[in-house]
């Protein structure tokens, strides 16, 4: 398992704004106004539970995809539930899909060619998945892993001086 070389934590608070200001843009497309949002699971169920509460969008739907399975080596993608067929009408017109991030970009590939005119929100977004995604908020670089509060607890953290003894 090879990790990425920089770490990006992020604490519930931190998260919690980066959504709201992640509704805040949104609110600004579209008119603010969306029939639904979907919502890729697992991850995306955090930020679009914020979203739908900041927004007033009371339709809530799931596509549930997984693809990392081991910790940070990405898999086969495997699409363990599809979109209601009802929301695919009009190619997913007025529709939100909500991720957590976007890192090589195959999620957003997989769900954006379910639903080519919905309108594609994450929180964090790295340069390869970026192209993907309508808005976002806070871009992190490739070699970056960001590591989620729902993914973390408390532990001791070494004294930064302990790794420039010389
Ligand atoms: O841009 P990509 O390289 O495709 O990676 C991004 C996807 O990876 C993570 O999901 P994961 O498959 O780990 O499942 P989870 O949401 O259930 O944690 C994350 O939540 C995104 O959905
Ligand atoms: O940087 C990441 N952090 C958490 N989950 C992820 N899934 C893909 N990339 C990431
Ligand atoms: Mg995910």
């Amino acid at each position: 398992m090879s990790l990425p070389e920089k770490a990006f934590p992020v604490s519930w608070d931190q998260f919690h704004r980066d959504a709201r200001a992640l509704a805040w843009r949104l609110a600004g497309a579209n008119k603010g106004q969306w029939k639904a949002i979907v919502c890729i699971t697992r991850g995306g169920l955090v930020p679009a539970a914020i979203i739908s509460r900041e927004l007033g969008i009371r339709v809530i739907e799931t596509v549930c995809v997984a693809s990392y399975h081991d910790y940070t080596s990405q898999g086969q993608l495997q699409v363990l539930k599809e979109i209601t067929p009802a929301l695919l009408v009009d190619d997913g017109a007025g529709v939100l899909i909500i991720d957590d991030l976007t890192d090589t970009g195959k999620t957003a590939g997989i769900v954006r060619a379910m639903m080519p005119k919905a309108h594609f929100a994450t929180v964090y977004a790295k340069p390869k998945g970026r192209p993907l995604v309508d808005t976002f908020v806070t871009e992190v670089s490739q070699d970056t892993w960001i590591y989620f509060p729902w993914d973390m607890g408390f532990t001791y953290q070494k004294p930064i001086a302990d790794d420039h003894a010389g």
